[in-house]
């Protein structure tokens, strides 16, 4: 069978921005005579997400990251149907899903490493499973439920960076719904601030490439900040640590404004915002989400019925087309999506 698939052209180095130029669309063939216990899946859909950059480097910087192969097929987060099975748990028609998913239109995988979805979770929107009832959706949820001590009644006031994408539109969201009484949002244009603002809720936006980051604060969270949604790291989150309350806690999800540069992960911090978090007692534990999939079943239920009540709003940019992955990766880095970035590879 003819199959196109992806593979890593060359590395942009630890210190560099990521070009689609880094990827390669290749034809290949695969062998579809299948071995005992593997599965011939087609992909529908594939994510690109923060922490593959990491993975473009030889040394992710992550103990439980391995780096992409020069010449070889890229992976992560993927949702597609099984075409033909020599496995016991998985039938022909059945969507499955995997963190490790080739970037290739069909592929043939073990069944024993696919995690089987029903479809009536997202009400037949297949792409969710990669964002809101998905990892993203997990890592929200989870991040603010472990982390956050978001307590209903206690006036708290929340932040979110990166807002307008995949986790924070959702953690935001949730941030309401579990009792904050006040969500501002930071982002990166005035067409997000938008519609955090009017689509999902948000009690106020701030573009962070436009406006005033320390005044707009002050005037939107005029009681302090309780929790902070951490997705960007750097001087956006100096700036919002330096105006949390005393017992604050910082939810440590992601730091992306760093990750083009060599720094470990987390990136340290400067003197003054360790001081910061340290006389005022705020707490800012580091969070990945795949420490918490003892929960992921009972909260996956949680977001399916919030999104399919309306009471999440779930945002994507979906471009189409496996030969526009690297564009849409590097997009994503710089800002392109709004909510879940998600590339259709076939229908
Ligand atoms: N801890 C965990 O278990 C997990 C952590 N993460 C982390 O969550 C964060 C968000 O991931 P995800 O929701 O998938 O991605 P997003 O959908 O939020 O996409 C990335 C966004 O980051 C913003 N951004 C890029 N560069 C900068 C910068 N220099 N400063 C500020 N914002 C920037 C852009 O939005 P804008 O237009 O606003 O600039 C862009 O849209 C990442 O840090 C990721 O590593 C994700 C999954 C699990
Ligand atoms: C080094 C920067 C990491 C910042 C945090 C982050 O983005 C974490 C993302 C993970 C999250 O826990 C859920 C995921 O899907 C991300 C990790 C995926 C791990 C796949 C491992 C693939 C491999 O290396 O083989």
């Amino acid at each position: 069978m003819q199959v196109q698939r992806v593979v890593l052209n060359s590395r942009p180095g630890k210190n560099g921005t990521p070009v689609p130029e880094n990827f390669r669309l290749e034809n290949s063939t695969l062998t579809a005579d299948l071995e005992d216990g593997e599965v011939l899946v087609r992909t529908l859909y594939l994510s690109v997400d923060p922490y593959m950059r990491c993975r473009m480097n030889e040394d992710t910087g992550a103990g439980y990251l391995t780096p992409w192969l020069l010449s070889e097929c890229v992976d992560g987060g993927g949702v597609g149907v099984v075409e033909s099975s020599r496995c016991a748990g998985c039938t022909k028609g059945d969507v499955v899903t995997n963190f490790n998913w080739p970037w290739q239109t069909h592929a043939v995988m073990k069944g024993s490493l696919l995690q089987k979805v029903h479809p009536q979770l997202v009400d037949g929107h297949l792409s969710y499973f990669l964002g809101a009832v998905g990892i993203t959706g997990l890592t929200a949820l989870l991040g603010v439920r472990e982390k956050g001590n978001v307590t209903k009644g206690a006036n708290q006031t929340m932040v979110v960076s990166g807002a307008a994408g995949a986790c924070g539109s959702i953690a935001g969201q949730i941030g309401r719904l579990d009792g904050c009484v006040r969500v501002v949002g930071i982002s990166g244009s005035d067409e997000k601030c938008r519609a955090l603002v009017e689509d999902l809720g948000f009690d106020a936006a701030i573009n962070y490439r436009q406006e005033d980051i320390p005044a707009r604060l002050k005037e939107r969270c005029p009681q302090g900040i309780d929790v902070y949604f951490d997705n960007v790291g750097g001087d956006i989150s100096d700036t919002v640590i330096k105006q949390m309350n005393t017992g604050g806690h910082v939810i440590l999800c992601g730091q992306i404004s760093q990750y083009n540069k060599d720094v470990p992960y987390p990136p340290p911090l400067s003197e003054e915002i360790q001081e910061a978090l340290q006389s005022k007692n705020i707490t800012r534990e580091r969070f990945m989400v795949l420490n918490y999939m003892n929960k992921a079943d009972s909260a996956l239920c949680e977001l399916s019925q919030w999104v399919k009540s309306g009471q999440i709003k779930v945002l994507e940019s979906v471009v189409d087309g496996i030969e526009n992955m690297g564009d849409a990766f590097c997009s994503m880095m710089k800002g392109g999506n709004t909510g879940k970035q998600i590339i259709k590879i076939s229908e």
